[in-house]
Order: C-alpha cells, then sequence, then structure tokens
C-alpha cells in the first residue's frame, strides 16, 4: 500500500551481546532507507566520560550527579553511523575492555537510563523515513509502539566465537564467561533490564547466516508495511 509504504516504520530489536544486533540493524536500515541507532553506543559513551572524569563507577549516585554534563551526539546514516561526546569522536574508545566491564553498572543506574532514552525517543521521533533501533529495552521500555519488535538470541557458544573473531583471537572461553557475566548484569537489573518483549518475535540465530538474519528482518518490516 503506497500510503502504508511512505508512513515512517519503527523497528525495535534486543537481545544480548553477539546476537547479531548491530550487523543486522545496521543492513536492515540501509536496505530499506531507515535510519539505524546504536543505543549500546550510547551507554558506552556515557560509561566512556565516566572513566574519563574519575566518577567512581562503584557509587550510583556520584554517576546519578553528573549524568546530565556530557553531551552525547548519535549520526543516525546506517553507512556511516557516529558517537560523540562533548564533540569528541568516542567511536573507537567505547568498545575497549575497561568501558565494556563498566558499561553495565552506569547503565543500571536509573538517571542514566532517563536521559539517554528521551534522546533515544528524540531521535526515533525526528526520523522521517523511520529508524531501527538496537539495544537491550527497546521493545520493552523506549519504544513499546514500534511497528516491529524483534528479540535475538542464540547460544553462549556462538556468541562468543563472533566476539572472539571481532577481538583478534581473544580466548573463546573467557570472552564466553563476560558475556554470560553481562548478560545476568543486564537482566536481573531493577530499571528496564534486558527482556523479550510480549509482542517481539523472537530469531535464534545461532544455526543462520547474517545474511539469512538480514533477509529474514527485512521480510518482516516488509510485511508490515504492506500489512498497514
Ligand atoms: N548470524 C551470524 N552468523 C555469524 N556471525 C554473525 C552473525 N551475526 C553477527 N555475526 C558476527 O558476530 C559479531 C557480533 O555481531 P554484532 O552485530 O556486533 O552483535 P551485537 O550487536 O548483538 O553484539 C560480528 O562480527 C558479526 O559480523
Ligand atoms: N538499550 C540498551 C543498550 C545497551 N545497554 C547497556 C548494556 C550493555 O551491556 C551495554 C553495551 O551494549 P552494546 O550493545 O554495545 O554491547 P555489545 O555490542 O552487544 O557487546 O550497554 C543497555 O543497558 N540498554
Amino acid at each position: 500500500m503506497e500510503n502504508g509504504a511512505a508512513q515512517p516504520v519503527i523497528v525495535a530489536i534486543d537481545g544480548p551481546s553477539g546476537t547479531g544486533k548491530s550487523s543486522t540493524s545496521k543492513a536492515v536500515a540501509g536496505r530499506l532507507g531507515l535510519s539505524y541507532l546504536d543505543t549500546g553506543a550510547q551507554y558506552r559513551a556515557i560509561t566512556w566520560w565516566m572513566v574519563n572524569n574519575g566518577i567512581d563507577i562503584e557509587d550510583p549516585s556520584a554517576i546519578a550527579a553528573v549524568t546530565d554534563k556530557p553531551e552525547i551526539v548519535s549520526g543516525t546514516d546506517p553507512a556511516h553511523p557516529t558517537i560523540t561526546v562533548d564533540g569528541v569522536d568516542v567511536a573507537g574508545p567505547i568498545r575497549t575492555q575497561e568501558v565494556t566491564s563498566k558499561v553495565s553498572a552506569v547503565s543500571a543506574v536509573p538517571e542514566v537510563r532517563a536521559r539517554i532514552t528521551e534522546l533515544q525517543r528524540s531521535l526515533a521521533a525526528a526520523a522521517d523515513q523511520g529508524i531501527v533501533v538496537e539495544g537491550r529495552d527497546i521493545g520493552t521500555t523506549v519504544l513499546p509502539d514500534a511497528d516491529l519488535k524483534i528479540f535475538l538470541t542464540a547460544s553462549p557458544e556462538a556468541r562468543a566465537a563472533r566476539r572472539s573473531g571481532e577481538l583478534k583471537g581473544a580466548d573463546v572461553n573467557s570472552t564466553r564467561e563476560a558475556l554470560i557475566k553481562r548478560d545476568a548484569a543486564d537482566s536481573s537489573r531493577k530499571t528496564s533490564p534486558l527482556a523479550k518483549a510480549d509482542d517481539a518475535v523472537e530469531v535464534d540465530t545461532t544455526a543462520l547466516t547474517l545474511t539469512q538474519v538480514i533477509e529474514c528482518v527485512v521480510t518482516l518490516v516488509e510485511e508490515k508495511r504492506a500489512a498497514r
């Protein structure tokens, strides 16, 4: 339906680390001419700022007190996603082991979630054609009225193998343990934990290629658009 196709479409993709959220979301957004937002990068960016400014990560009230200080800007072109903090490109520094090990603690602080959630909603509202937003709580909390919600899963072994491939030969067992620990922290926090929304479509990517996952999600978006 032509009118339906012209309306912005909002797609929420959630799931634990290494399930393919970023690669899938970027490709789907690129294929369909939508914007793309990596919400994990935003939580990593605020964590990077906290670490850089000597904030005690173990102290939620210290984190809450400075939550509004950094200016975090996300570029939403899927061909060239960007993330800056106070004008500094932090795309590289937010992927360090140090930030990865601290991001769950920072992102569990309610004031941090409130601030980042507001940023995410305003970026989604500004996307003329629509947007693919990936994270942990997009379908449940950030965009509960999304047109399509996907929850990606994969076995811890598959996820660890994918991540260690990226980290240039990092030990698979320690990568697997670190992933499981982060999943547990993200799933057990009080404020908007990692969870599948009741109306999300669950896709187990363990035995699928990335191309198959992308095809599956593109088909689901097209079906939603056609049904409007
Ligand atoms: N279905 C898949 N099969 C094999 N490798 C995959 C698949 N999906 C993603 N990958 C690879 O796994 C790694 C992690 O994917 P990524 O999209 O960053 O996951 P997430 O955003 O969920 O953490 C990347 O190197 C990506 O190319
Ligand atoms: N919507 C989101 C997205 C990420 N987070 C937190 C929890 C995650 O462990 C970190 C990092 O997310 P990110 O998607 O970059 O992690 P991976 O690339 O999957 O390893 O941020 C969150 O709390 N809520």
